[in-house]
């Protein structure tokens, strides 16, 4: 495949495709060159995702501002359409033509800008380390010493994410997860929950969580803790769907685990439960065999969790939107295509929680929430039928609900507890 470069020179062989870390708003510093070319803008970034879902396709991504970048972008876009279609059915066509940013996106993008400026502008102070430095933006002492928990565990996930991505480029990662999608295509996420929340009454369905541990909490369990027993125990007792956590380093979780759950028989739609950063998760997720993915927008800014939903789209996948305060519900509630937003009831800056969050961002903007027919899922710190009743009436559709079931001898059978009834399988 013949890509070029918009403002003229070499364009290189395309035979090495690697992924351009996913922020887009990101710019791309001199000189970074993606299988031998050149990025210049996000606008047509569905093209990059689909050739690299073909596999061995060139990219170039060009600016939208001028008109033989143009005549690139169409070029290239048709032959990244016609690979994707022969490859793999993760991508459909229609994807791939449909414009990805508006013009202020483009401008901010082609601002020149560092992620870490742009994300703060949007109120995001998770600050990215593994980023192209720009002079503004300065290097040192402050830069050394995380500023939160969020911000060691998304420091450590982005050195996490580079080991994993040399070990399986995305290429082999996009073909592992189309391979995944033939064996069995995802399951619908947020049809479970509607079809449980029915089956019970109109109580909130339940995502329970299978969770070794957490980092304020340690080991939630004395004894053994056997992730498929849990699993089953929790579906057998009218779960919807689980939540699975797969970060190693602080929750003791593994994509192990999830495939293990996977593969065991159990029928609920799984969420992959991690820190994404990079799209290059989301593929690894499907092809473990996840069903949705949690995006936080306490670390993402608003064109990454507009370019994963896209990618989540194109793998039949769900995403969960996770917000914490009003400001970041704000920005989520203005990016089309959100189906689902987890108000986390903790703040992963400080691990506090508090079950009275959900109530009080569902007063300031349920209406919004309503009449976009967003549902709302209420995150952690749920104990007691009080807790779960209390966030019902606020209009939640669901709750994810981990330690309180895990704590106990047995998980499966502590659900009935939470809710004060046995659920409906
Ligand atoms: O164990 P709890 O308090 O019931 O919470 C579950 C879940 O909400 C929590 O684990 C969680 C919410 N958002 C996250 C993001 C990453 C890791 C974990 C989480």
């Amino acid at each position: 495949m013949h890509a070029f470069r918009p403002n003229g020179g070499h364009a290189g062989p395309a035979t090495k495709p690697e992924y351009y870390p996913a922020t887009l708003a990101s710019p791309t510093p001199a000189g970074c060159a993606i299988s031998g070319l050149h990025l210049t803008s996000p606008m047509e970034f569905s093209i990059p995702a689909a050739a690299l879902v073909a596999g061995r396709a060139a990219i170039v991504v060009v600016s939208p501002l001028s008109l033989s970048s143009r005549r690139a972008a169409g070029a290239v876009r048709c032959s990244a359409a016609t690979k994707v279609s022969s490859s793999a059915a993760l991508l459909t066509p229609a994807d791939v033509g449909e414009p990805l940013f508006n013009s202020a996106e483009v401008a901010q993008w082609e601002s020149g800008k560092c992620v870490n400026a742009i994300a703060a502008a949007q109120g995001i102070r998770v600050r990215r380390r593994c980023r192209p430095a720009y002079p503004s933006e300065g290097v040192g002492a402050d830069r050394a010493v995380p500023r939160d928990i969020l911000e060691q565990i998304v420091w450590d996930k982005e050195v996490e994410v580079s080991q994993r991505k040399r070990a399986a480029p995305l290429h082999a990662v996009a073909e592992d997860a189309a391979a995944a999608h033939r064996a069995a295509p995802p399951r619908d996420f947020a049809a479970a929950l509607v079809d449980a929340r029915r089956r019970n009454g109109g109580a909130p369905a339940l995502v329970a969580e299978v969770k070794k541990a957490s980092p304020t909490r340690g080991l939630l369990r004395d004894d053994h803790f056997d992730p498929v027993e849990i699993a089953r125990a929790y579906e057998k007792n009218g779960a919807a769907c689980l939540s699975v956590l797969t970060d190693e380093k602080h929750f003791l979780g593994s994509f192990e685990n999830l495939e293990a759950i996977r593969n065991s028989g159990v029928k609920c739609p799984l969420l992959c439960k991690d820190f994404i950063i990079d799209i290059w998760q989301i593929y690894y997720a499907r092809s473990k065999g996840a069903d949705a993915i949690l995006l936080i927008a306490a670390v993402l800014p608003d064109l990454d969790i507009k370019y994963m939903l896209r990618v989540c789209r194109s793998l039949g996948m769900a995403a969960l939107v996770e917000v914490h305060d009003v400001m970041e519900l704000d920005r989520v509630l203005k990016i089309d295509g959100v189906q689902l937003i987890g108000i986390n009831n903790r703040s992963l800056g400080t691990f506090e929680v508090d079950t009275k969050n959900t109530n009080i961002l569902l007063e300031k903007r349920g209406d919004i929430i309503r009449k976009k027919k967003i549902m709302v899922v209420s995150e952690s710190g749920l104990f007691t039928p009080d807790d779960v009743a209390k966030v019902q009436n606020a209009g939640v559709s669901a709750v994810l609900v981990g330690e309180s079931l895990l704590t106990q001898e047995d998980p499966g059978r502590a659900i009935a507890g939470l809710f004060g009834k046995e659920l409906i399988h």
